[in-house]
């Protein structure tokens, strides 16, 4: 057995915490499993009094001094479960510029800025790794960066947020209000520090930029996905779903194709949708996460398991660390990024995505002419038309009838500009509901 390999840990709240735990509680196995016994050098927290319950771990070795800590000389490696851009993203260039082994699951920190990090670890020769960054304890990033490398990714589709998920089930399931179930999500620590990451689709976009990153071997950050929310899903769209026997989930898309100049790129967005009972994401309820990877070779893959809490995450965290400590005694590090396709993202009014509608409409002669005349004019093609009386589906006050449309795909500019010409339109007193529908590109 080699002598011990020395852990500098920033942050235990809900994930460090576990950490922690699970390094006491399997050291044996761990030490076992690395060849070398893991010591905790210290542990950088905001503040010293909290009150940590029964962690086993000596008080002495709490600390708020982050970057002392970071720069000792007796760590080998960082792990840092705070979050946050700043002073994360310092501390860990740092650690990686001095050669020590970094593991984060801090995903806002590398969609907003992986590159600093990346180029960190190239300078120092270190690892740099972060499987707990996306879908909690799911290995989906190592079987991207490696079991993959050998095939063509073709698209990315998953649900990628625990508390969205958490929320719009509760939703489906027993018609929970939305603030309910947030407050839910969040005592039970599946929320971010600021749960406006989560329910405004910032958490998912940032875990859709590293995904697209590792699919597609360029560098995608989180200001290249467009991002939606899922604030505006109402009741009466859950209903409008269900009537259509859908349901609604926040969905993260990263897909190939080609932009308006025929050039190969990619459309990364999130964004919610409606998807068939009978489509395998529609069953992925609670704070679970589950992800489709299709690659040209290997065909349709699934990955599903517990997207967030701190026990899930601490798993994916612990196994990153295994990883590391392997890699400092074998005198090795991973591959570093694979970004030389660098391919343009492109604008998501190019990407093709299918829309329903729901529109409360007079129930007159030339009503469904005049609102097919308006998709026509934006080379929309019209899938389906259901036309119901008002009252059976969840139509505003005034309305003498319910149109429910949905469409073969379209450029979501083109859709877009339908539904605002279609608020023009004498017949149509409002808009119900306007959802995409998964199966576009
Ligand atoms: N919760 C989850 O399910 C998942 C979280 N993640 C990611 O893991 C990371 C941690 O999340 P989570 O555990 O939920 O967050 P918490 O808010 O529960 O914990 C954050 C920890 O960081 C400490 N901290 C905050 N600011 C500082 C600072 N300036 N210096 C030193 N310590 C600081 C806090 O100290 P103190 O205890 O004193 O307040 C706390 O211990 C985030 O990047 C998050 O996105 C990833 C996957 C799932
Ligand atoms: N807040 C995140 C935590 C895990 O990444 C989520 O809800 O998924």
């Amino acid at each position: 057995m080699s002598s011990p390999l020395r852990l500098a840990i920033l942050g235990c709240g809900t994930v460090g915490s576990e950490v922690v735990r699970l390094l006491h509680e399997q050291s044996a196995d761990l030490a076992a499993r690395i060849g070398a016994p893991l010591e905790i050098a210290g542990i950088a927290v905001r503040r010293l009094g909290r009150d940590r319950g029964d962690l086993p771990v000596a008080p002495e070795l709490f600390t708020t001094d982050a970057v002392g800590l970071v720069k000792s000389d007796d760590v080998d490696v960082v792990v840092e479960v705070v979050g946050g851009i700043e002073p994360a993203r310092s501390w860990l260039v740092d650690a990686l510029r001095a050669g020590k082994s970094v593991v984060t699951a801090n995903k806002a920190l590398l969609a907003e800025d992986g590159a600093s990090l990346h180029d960190a670890a190239a300078d120092g020769g270190a690892d740099l790794y972060y499987e707990a960054a996306v879908a909690g304890a799911i290995p989906l990033l190592r079987p991207l960066r490696e079991s993959l490398h050998g095939d063509r990714i073709n698209r990315v589709t998953g649900i990628v947020n625990g508390t969205t998920n958490f929320i719009l089930s509760a939703m489906d399931a027993t018609g929970a209000g939305f603030a309910e179930a947030l407050e839910e999500a969040t005592e039970l620590g599946y929320a971010e520090a600021d749960p406006t990451a989560d329910v405004e689709g910032f958490d998912a976009a940032a875990k859709a930029a590293i995904l697209a990153s590792l699919a597609f071997h360029t560098r995608v950050g989180a200001a290249d996905v467009h991002r939606e929310g899922i604030t505006e899903v109402t009741a009466a769209d859950m209903a409008s779903a269900k009537a259509m026997g859908c349901t609604i989930k926040l969905l993260c898309i990263a897909a190939r194709g080609t932009d308006a100049a025929g050039r190969e790129s990619v459309s990364v967005r999130v964004h919610p949708a409606m998807i068939p009972l009978s489509h395998p994401l529609a069953s992925v309820g609670d704070a679970y996460n589950a992800v489709f990877v299709e690659a040209e070779a290997a065909g349709p893959l699934m990955f599903y398991g517990r997207g967030a809490g701190g026990a899930a995450t601490a798993s994916a965290v612990l196994g990153d660390v295994v990883a590391v400590c392997r890699n400092r005694l074998a005198g090795v590090r991973a591959p570093s990024e694979s970004a030389y396709a660098d391919l343009a993202v492109r604008p998501m009014g190019e990407a093709l995505t299918r829309y329903h509608v729901s529109l409360d409409v007079a129930d007159k002669p030339g009503v469904l002419a005049a609102v097919a005349g308006v998709f026509a004019r934006h080379d929309v093609s019209i899938a389906t038309v259901r036309q119901a009386p008002a009252g059976t589906e969840p139509a505003g006050r005034g309305a003498d009838a319910v149109l429910v449309i949905v469409t073969h795909t379209a450029p979501d500019a083109a859709l877009a500009a339908t539904v605002e010409d279609l608020r023009g339109l004498d017949a149509v007193r409002s808009i119900a509901s306007v959802l995409r529908v998964e199966g576009g590109e």
